[in-house]
This record gives C-alpha cells, sequence and structure tokens, in this order.
C-alpha cells in the first residue's frame, strides 16, 4: 500500500532541511555605499595579459550560404582585456551586461563586424585600451545523399577571435573542424581486395586579411577545402545507391593524413581573404586504437 505523506509547509520543510533564520546584516545594501574592491588602485606587482570570463552559453544568430541561410546555435563565449599592474581587478559584471545588450537588441547576430563593434564597445566599457572575445559554436548545414539527393543536417565546430587594441584596430580569425573520410592508399596499394579507411577530424585555423567583409562565408569555403580534398565526405542519410557511390569515391581518392594537410593547404593557399593559416588532420585509425595526425602552418 501506498504511504500517504503530511507535507509541512514550504518554509518548514526548508528548515527541517537545515534552512535558518537570516542573521543580523550590517554591511551597506546601497551599491554606492559598498566597498569596490577590484577598483582598488595600487602597485599589485604585475600586469595581467588576459582577465575576463570563459565558458559563457548564450544563444547566437548565425547566417550561412548554405542552407539553412540563417540559423540559431549555442554559442560559448570567452571574452578579455588586458589589466595594468595598478589595477587589482576587472568588472566582471560588465562582460555578460554587454552581451545581454546585443542579445536584448535583436538577438546576437554573429558577424565579423558585430564582433568588432562588440569588442571596441566592451573596451570602452572596461575603460581598458583593448579587448578580446572567442566565439565557439556548432554550425549546422544541409548535406545532400549523392545520389538519392535526400536531405539530413551535418554540423562543423566553429570559432571566431576577434581582438581590438585602442589606437592599433581590430585582427580576426577563425577555426573550423569537420568530419571526413580518409581511406588509406598504402593498405589499398598492398591489398588484394579492400582498404581501411577511417574518420577524419580537418582543423583549419585561419587569419583574416584587413579587408575582408564576408562577402564571401568563410565557414563555407573552409568545409569545401576540407571536404572536396577528403577520399570522401560525411553524410547523415545515405540509401544503397548513396552509400555505393561514397564508398567508390573514397576508393577512387585514397588519402594519407599528409595528403590530407597539404591538400587542404593548397586550397587556403587559393583563397584571397586569408593571410594566414594552419591545418590540421586527425584520423581516427580502424585498425589501430591511435589516431595518426599531421599539421601544417603557412603565412602568405
Ligand atoms: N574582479 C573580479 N571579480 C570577480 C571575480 N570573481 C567574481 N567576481 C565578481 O564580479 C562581480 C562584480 O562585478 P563588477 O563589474 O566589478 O560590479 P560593480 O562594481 O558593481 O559594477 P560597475 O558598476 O559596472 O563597476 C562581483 O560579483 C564579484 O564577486 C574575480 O576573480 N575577479
Amino acid at each position: 500500500m501506498t504511504r500517504k505523506i503530511v507535507l509541512p509547509p514550504k518554509k518548514e520543510r526548508h528548515k527541517l532541511f537545515g534552512s535558518i533564520e537570516p542573521g543580523l546584516k550590517l554591511k551597506p545594501t546601497e551599491k554606492a555605499q559598498m566597498p569596490d574592491l577590484q577598483n582598488t588602485k595600487r602597485d599589485f606587482l604585475f600586469s595581467i595579459d588576459a582577465v575576463g570570463i570563459s565558458n559563457v552559453k548564450y544563444p547566437i544568430i548565425i547566417e550561412s550560404d548554405l542552407n539553412p541561410k540563417q540559423q540559431t546555435t549555442i554559442a560559448s563565449f570567452k571574452m578579455t582585456s588586458k589589466i595594468s599592474h595598478d589595477s587589482k581587478g576587472t568588472n566582471m559584471s560588465r562582460f555578460t551586461e554587454q552581451l545581454e545588450i546585443y542579445r536584448q537588441n535583436g538577438g546576437f547576430i554573429l558577424t565579423i563586424k558585430n564582433l568588432f563593434d562588440f569588442t571596441k564597445e566592451l573596451a570602452e566599457r572596461l575603460k581598458q585600451q583593448d579587448a578580446s572575445i572567442e566565439v565557439t559554436f556548432p554550425w549546422f548545414y544541409e548535406r545532400k545523399g549523392p545520389s538519392s539527393e535526400l536531405i539530413g543536417l551535418n554540423h562543423a565546430d566553429a570559432k571566431i577571435s576577434v581582438s581590438y587594441v585602442d589606437g592599433v584596430g581590430f585582427t580576426s580569425s577563425a577555426s573550423l573542424t569537420c568530419g571526413v573520410t580518409t581511406l588509406c592508399p598504402c593498405s589499398k596499394e598492398i591489398s588484394e581486395y579492400s582498404a581501411h579507411n577511417q574518420r577524419g577530424f580537418v582543423t583549419m585555423n585561419v587569419e583574416f586579411t584587413e579587408d575582408y567583409h564576408e562577402n564571401k562565408d568563410w565557414k563555407v569555403a573552409l568545409l569545401e577545402a576540407a571536404e572536396t580534398n577528403a577520399s570522401a565526405m560525411i553524410h547523415p542519410v545515405l540509401k544503397r545507391p548513396d552509400e555505393k557511390m561514397v564508398t567508390e569515391t573514397a576508393y577512387e581518392n585514397p588519402r594519407f593524413v599528409e595528403d590530407m594537410v597539404r591538400l587542404v593547404a593548397a586550397d587556403l593557399y587559393e583563397l584571397d581573404f586569408i593571410q594566414a593559416f594552419t591545418v590540421e588532420c586527425r584520423n581516427e585509425e580502424s585498425i589501430h586504437l591511435h589516431d595518426a595526425i599531421a599539421s601544417l602552418s603557412f603565412r602568405k
């Protein structure tokens, strides 16, 4: 038989679990009367390169040249600035205050132009000479099966970083990590049949040229650089005719991890809005428990 429970009022329940009455409160409750420790001015020995907040989850709106053309996604923000040796601390509340102003103003639309405005305003709000922001988010894009043309959603992990220094200006960079299929050329060469293949992850970090204004979607350009140089693309929905095509395409385009980083580098070299890049590939080897990795960096 079910036991009938007689619940005490909520306040009594809290007492039952250890809540106590508030003690005597003597410290000021008005903001103006409260000590402002973080604004203490004295020689605190060292300047700090970056102080602020990280791992701030916030909804953002992103635009894309691929479908869906606009999407709301959840980003993780890191926002910092320098402080000099004679400041005790930063004003932490001003970082999230600034973020919320952007959300309330029609949503935070994540363009590089908006991030330029954001970092400059953040530096001003913090009364500092500089501010930096890093925004990490999953970007979703439609992908069709090669034969059936059935659509599903893939995603890549994207990051945009912007820094502003008063009197100097802005720098911006971005990174994209996406999954691909790679088929081992050595395995294909030596085996009577088949070849082992694996899921590879390509990460591209790129520095934009000063005149880049997102007339071309950097996310799509980087995705293309990785996917069109892989053995095959990754698909969310595949019917048998699609699967046959993907399997044969991978066999026709074998790639070592070294081939991947060099071929992707060649595509990034051709993109005129990129002035420097790093390409990394990590293959989750299907015949080993370890991964195969390669990376290269280049400044044009
Ligand atoms: N500087 C600093 N603040 C911290 C840290 N950890 C938490 N905080 C909190 O940041 C909050 C204060 O933010 P501030 O922006 O300085 O608040 P405020 O001075 O009332 O705000 P303003 O009027 O904008 O100057 C407090 O709740 C602090 O406890 C830390 O490690 N350093």
